[in-house]
């Protein structure tokens, strides 16, 4: 038989996850897999285990949000492993798992990762430590995080819509400087991210004609300050129309970046707090890790 590492995160999303655990392992079962399964206590139990088990399986699956396939992936790069990952997603936003047309049916994603292929992404580093899909700081970004996990149990995405509305009032714009090969900037700037995705926060739409996830290439965007919120809804109506002819918003593409953030403000990266820093340098890890896809 085969072996395969199946990792679940009962907290994440409405916690439905849990209740389909059974019947996942006996379909691994069924399809030839002999599942070593850990159900994580704690943030960083993912990261670890797939640390420790990813070389020793041939198949890693975990079950939960973008956070949980965050530490996955923190967990196999760190080992230097190369074991397929599949993916169900069960958290509460799941922006990754809609640029990859994941199923959101918990048994059904788990089928298709006994009957999908193996697709080479690429990753982000960010520092010294790692993303799947996005690196950001300013407006909203404090959301992703800060949304109290019961809040997130409960109410799925909607918690996030919630926990957004109340940052309005905060809206900050940052002066940044933003250099790469391609690009020179510098600006009062609320949001930035560094993505390699069609969905941000489950709100901003990316053509996916341009985002390629294994290209090598990052898509950045910076967003203005807007002179008022009519200025904001238009430019926000202009990025979900997927266009970037607005002069409040930057966007390039790039496989390095370096941000020069005084004041260093908080970032997230894929939903998860990340501290701040004066400087950081952003690089694609191009082609660093095997996602399970089912066309
Ligand atoms: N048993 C646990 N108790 C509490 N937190 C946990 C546990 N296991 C993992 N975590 C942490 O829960 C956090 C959120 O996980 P995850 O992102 O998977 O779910 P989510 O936030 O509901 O989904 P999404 O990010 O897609 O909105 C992560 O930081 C993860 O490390």
């Amino acid at each position: 038989m085969k072996r395969l590492l199946m990792l679940m995160n009962p907290y994440a999303g409405t916690q439905q996850g849990k209740q389909y655990l059974a019947d996942i392992l006996a379909l691994f079962f069924e399809r030839g897999y002999e599942p070593l399964t850990f159900v994580s206590h704690k943030p960083g139990d993912s990261t670890r285990l797939a640390q420790t088990y990813g070389s020793q399986v041939d198949l890693v699956v975990c079950a939960g949000g973008d956070g949980t396939l965050n530490e996955v992936l923190t967990g196999l790069i760190t080992a230097g492993c190369q074991t397929p990952v599949g993916y169900i997603p069960c958290g509460s936003t799941n922006d990754f798992a809609s640029s990859l047309h994941l199923s959101r049916d918990i048994l059904e994603a788990a089928r298709d990762i006994m009957d999908g292929r193996v697709q080479l992404l690429d990753a982000g580093k960010f520092g010294d430590r790692y993303f799947s899909y996005i690196a950001s700081f300013g407006a909203f970004t404090r959301v992703s995080y800060a949304t109290p996990q019961h809040m997130k149990n409960l109410l799925g995405h909607f918690a996030y819509i919630l926990e957004g509305i109340r940052d309005i009032g905060d809206l900050k714009p940052r002066h940044i400087r933003v250099a790469s090969a391609e690009t020179s900037l510098e600006g009062d700037y609320l949001f930035g991210a560094v993505c390699n995705s069609t969905s941000v926060g489950g709100l901003l739409k990316l053509d996916p004609n341009v985002v390629d996830l294994s290209d090598g290439q990052f898509e950045v965007i910076l967003l203005k300050q807007p002179a008022n919120l009519l200025e904001l809804n238009d430019c926000l109506w202009k990025l979900n129309q997927q266009r970037y002819d607005t002069p409040m918003v930057e966007f390039f593409r790039t496989n390095r970046v370096m941000f020069h953030t005084p004041g260093a403000p908080d970032w997230t990266l894929d939903g998860e707090y990340a501290p701040g820093m004066e400087q950081v340098e952003i690089v694609n890890m191009h082609h660093a890790f095997r996602l399970i896809v089912n066309d």
